[in-house]
């Protein structure tokens, strides 16, 4: 894509991320070996057999979700290599808020095409994925060309809200490291009561108002249709009383820009 960093600047304001081609730094170095480490695994994943990665039925029209999408050693891989490539520089945090800004976001943009590559390969997945997403998605042209890293200590989480609409349909959402619970809930405003009604009566009894999803690491999600437009979907920090994420979280969130 031509223009990555005005982009990715409109989009997102700057970050040193989107900036190819600067000086390697000593930690730029670790972080090759780290990624040389997950795609030796990302082969490896591809010959292994007997690790099957599970549906699992959602009351959301248009979410899908599959349980261990990616094996354990897989998963622990993702993490380090997105720690260390896009959060090396940002403390774990405890429950208490340091007053310092903290980078808790990474951006990539561009084609995703390569299997090979830590994003393709997820690309490549959630393709593979039975009715992770609809057939006429995961046949266009360019099936994802943005992933969105983001990070998440104990206490933070990210507020409900609709992705972008910048964004074409079919998100799709991987998770590292800490579990996390995930919460939709149906757009409803004065003028929507009746559409809030019919969902109430799909979900047979459960409050319509809220849908929850505890994401173990490896867990995939993808919001199509309705739970991508009329659903918002988000992380509160806290849950019960208690941080929804005991420690760190990251997740990679694959994404499509509209064609203009
Ligand atoms: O952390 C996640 O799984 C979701 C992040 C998200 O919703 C977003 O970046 O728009
Ligand atoms: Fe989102």
């Amino acid at each position: 894509m031509e223009n990555d960093n005005s982009l990715f600047s409109e989009l997102f304001g700057d970050d040193e991320d989107s900036h190819p081609g600067e000086h390697k730094s000593e930690n730029d170095s670790v972080s090759d070996d780290i990624l040389k480490v997950l795609q030796d695994c990302i082969v490896r994943s591809k010959h292994l057999d007997g690790f099957t990665p599970l549906k699992e039925e959602t009351h959301v029209p248009g979410l899908a979700l599959y349980r261990r999408a990616l094996n354990p050693d897989l998963c622990s891989r993702y993490f380090d290599w997105l720690s260390s490539e896009y959060f090396s520089q940002t403390p774990q945090l405890g429950l208490e808020c340091s007053q310092e800004p903290r980078l808790n976001q990474g951006m990539h943009f561009g084609s995703l095409n390569d299997a090979n590559t830590p994003f393709g390969y997820l690309a490549e997945l959630s393709q593979t994925l039975q009715e992770l997403l609809p057939a006429k998605l995961c046949q266009r042209e360019v099936m994802f060309d943005q992933a969105i890293i983001n990070l998440y200590d104990a206490g933070e989480g990210i507020g409900d809200h609709i992705d972008l609409l910048r964004f074409a349909d079919g998100i799709v959402g991987f998770s590292f490291g800490s579990a996390a619970t995930m919460r939709l809930r149906p757009v409803v405003d004065a003028s929507d009561r009746e559409r809030a009604a019919h969902y109430a009566e799909e979900l047979h009894d459960t409050c319509a108002s809220e849908v929850t999803i505890r994401l173990q690491p490896g867990d995939v999600y993808a919001l199509s249709g309705d739970a991508r437009m009329q659903w918002t979907h988000g992380f509160p920090a806290f849950v019960d009383g208690a941080a929804n994420v005991s420690s760190r979280r990251i997740s990679v969130t694959l994404r499509k820009l509209q064609d203009d």
